[in-house]
């Protein structure tokens, strides 16, 4: 936990909130939309409100939004929450509105500026930025090194330059500024009626200030387009709920050298007797992810009676499966498989089986857990007549209405 912060200038927060979020879809301001049960807003602001050193936050909604953000704010401590400010255009005119409206409060100081957009903030980069500005003199913002590399575009599209990586960054918020230099530099650009700054550093370097770096936070993204909703778990703005599917399936021995198990061709003295390539673990895992997901099972989409599966890889099943919990918004938490016979033996196949899995489900292998078990001689799978498999899955699907 680092020490109390103490700063030589009283230190405000100014969030912006007036984008429509147009990039991000779904029919509303992104900010509105909820994760895990909350929106967006209220998280982004939750640290601010909470940082001591911080004695004003203010928040720059957009025209229309009132209502929107007296719902998105219920619940958060009101007492340092300055009134609304209506935004503009662009986000370089909401920022500079904002910063209007604590001039006309009195304020000066420390202001961050951070986007609503970026929820994931932490208390942590908040006392990073205060401390780094504090120190440093005019500008500090968080900075990333990138790990593409980043090429520039001609107009047909083609590359005109490869600028060096080391010394490329990808900056984030909440950016740090004395008071004063920011809003004279936001006053100066729109009288020179220059509107295309991306961010508030890009306006001190051009005032001609100085603008230091320290170092940001990869999980502090900024929720653009819908795949970083996806990433969140947020699907479709609803609440993500925990469901769970249990498959089974059992396919008896026939002639044949090998067995398919968990995608992976296991040598053995008999073959399995089926349409597809019978692979036991593939077939109860999807069944598994068709159960979590209430659509049918196997059979329903993949039917014996339809030639084209006649040997089919069944990896393209649990594929299949796991492509429709991500259509429907949702994510795979962890798939669970037990395989029952004598043999052939799993141990030796067990990473390669996850592995296989895992890739197939397009999840990491720490989701997907392998056990085997004989049944004691017992039974159909104890008499070596054929063989067994089980399968749990866990997902988040977004709420149903
Ligand atoms: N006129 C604008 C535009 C943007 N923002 C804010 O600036 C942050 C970053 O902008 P961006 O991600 O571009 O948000 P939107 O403008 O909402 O998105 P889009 O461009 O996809 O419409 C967001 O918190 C957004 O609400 C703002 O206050 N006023
Ligand atoms: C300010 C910012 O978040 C820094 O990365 C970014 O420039 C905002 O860009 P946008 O196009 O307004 O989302």
């Amino acid at each position: 936990m680092p020490n109390r912060i103490e700063t030589s200038a009283p230190v405000a927060a100014l969030l912006v909130a007036a984008g429509r979020g147009l990039r991000a879809g779904a029919g509303q301001p992104k900010q509105y939309r909820l994760i895990d049960g909350r929106p967006v807003l209220a998280q982004a602001l939750a640290p601010f409100l909470a940082e001591p050193a911080i004695g004003r936050v203010a928040v720059v909604i957009g025209e229309g939004d009132e209502d929107r953000y007296a719902d998105a704010i219920a619940g958060l401590d009101p007492a340092r929450l300055a009134p609304p400010t209506i935004g503009g255009a662009t986000r370089q005119d909401s920022v500079r509105r904002g910063l209007q409206a604590l001039a006309r409060d009195g304020f000066d100081g420390i202001v961050l500026v951070h986007d609503a957009a970026r929820p994931f903030v932490s208390p942590a980069l908040i006392d990073a930025a205060i401390r780094t500005l504090d120190e440093s003199g005019l500008a500090a913002i968080p900075a990333l090194p990138v790990t593409d590399t980043i090429k520039r575009i001609d107009e047909r599209g083609h590359i005109a330059e490869t600028p060096p990586r080391d010394r490329l960054v990808s900056v984030q918020t909440p950016q740090a500024f004395r008071f004063g230099p920011l809003l004279a530099a936001h006053e100066a650009a729109s009288a020179a009626l220059l509107h295309g700054f991306t961010d508030d550093a890009a306006l001190m370097e051009w005032a001609g200030h100085p603008v230091a770096t320290f170092a940001g936070d990869p999980a502090n993204i900024k929720l653009t387009h819908p795949e970083d909703f996806m990433r969140t778990g947020a699907g479709n703005g609803k609440l993500l709920v925990t469901r769970v599917g249990t498959g089974y399936d059992v396919h008896a021995f026939g002639p044949g050298d090998h067995v398919w198990l968990g995608g992976v061709r296991i040598g053995h003295d008999q073959g399995v007797v089926a349409h597809s390539d019978g692979d036991v673990a593939l077939h109860a895992l999807t069944d598994a992810l068709l159960g979590a997901l209430a659509e049918g099972d196997i059979g329903t989409h993949f039917p014996p009676s339809d030639p084209q599966w006649r040997g089919a890889a069944s990896a393209q099943f649990l594929a299949f499966a796991a492509e429709r919990v991500r259509e429907r918004g949702g994510r795979i938490d962890h798939l669970d498989l037990t395989i029952v016979c004598e043999a052939p033996k799993i141990g030796p196949h067990r990473d390669a089986i996850r592995a296989a899995i895992a890739a197939a489900a397009g999840v990491t292998a720490g989701k997907v857990a392998i056990k085997a078990t004989t049944s004691e001689r017992m039974g159909f799978t104890g008499r070596r007549e054929g063989l067994a498999a089980l399968a749990t899955a866990t997902i988040r699907l977004p709420e149903e209405e």
